[in-house]
């Protein structure tokens, strides 16, 4: 599913070189769930932006899903970050004045012609919220949730495309205990019952916890790597 080969990353500032990845290879089959911890630096999201195209200034090689990133044209990597990934950040990154369901609905409306008639992707993003738990809560703006609804949101509309893949950064980073505990458990039921691949970096032991393989970043370097029992 995801093969990285000596990954590197760095930014220039001026004239000094910082490293971000200093080459970092790994895999990661079909149907994981994987963990990715590390200090603040150390190319947690810089390593999960590589993996959903949404950076392609890298050395090494970086392949998804059978594609090699790199040589991806801009519309092809548009097609696969839309399609084949779904992405969760701690922000939920909602639209305030669109409902429930227009936000999960967004996705399509970037795409211009070509997307789904209307009736079925309004089907699909129902879809998507009852798979996340929120049926009945469609016509709701954000403001009237509370913040483990939200992420299920934000949730339901990186599920909108079905993707095979969901990357999430930092995706309880704003929610309390038991509400990171509840989203967490979302990812994993989403894991097991339907087999999605998922790549979520936490500060957090106890979200980690859950995941049954745990990679760990540090100064740019993978430096531990390991399964263990949920
Ligand atoms: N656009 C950029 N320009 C310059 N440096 C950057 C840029 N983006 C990230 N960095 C630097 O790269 C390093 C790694 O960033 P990254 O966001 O991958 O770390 P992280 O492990 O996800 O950290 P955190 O846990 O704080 O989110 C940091 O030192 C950061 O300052």
């Amino acid at each position: 599913m995801i093969r990285l080969e000596s990954l590197t990353k760095s930014y220039r500032d001026g004239g000094n070189r910082f490293d971000v990845l200093r080459g970092v290879s790994l895999g990661v089959e079909e149907g994981e769930l994987v963990a990715v911890m590390g200090a603040s630096g150390s190319g947690k999201s810089t390593l999960l932006n590589v993996i959903g195209g949404l950076d392609r200034d890298y050395g090494g090689s970086a392949e998804v899903l059978g594609r090699d990133l790199s040589k991806l044209g801009d519309r092809e990597l548009s097609r696969y970050r839309n399609e084949s990934v779904g992405f969760v950040f701690q922000s939920f990154n909602l639209v305030p004045p669109l409902t429930v369901l227009q936000n999960v609905l967004l996705p399509g409306y970037f795409e211009g012609g070509g997307g789904q008639p209307a009736a079925a992707a309004r089907s699909s993003a129902r879809d998507a919220l009852a798979r996340v738990g929120l049926a009945g809560k469609e016509g709701r703006l954000p403001a009237r949730l509370s913040g483990g609804e939200r992420q299920r949101v934000a949730l339901a509309r990186a599920l909108f495309r079905r993707p095979r893949l969901v990357l999430a950064d930092e995706p309880t980073g704003s929610l309390d205990a038991q509400t990171a505990r509840d989203v967490i458990d979302l990812l994993v039921e989403l894991n097991v019952k339907e087999r999605l691949t998922v790549v979520v970096v936490t500060h957090d032991e106890q979200v980690a916890s859950r995941a049954r393989r745990i990679l760990r970043l540090k100064d740019g370097l993978l430096v531990d790597d390991r399964e263990h029992a949920r």
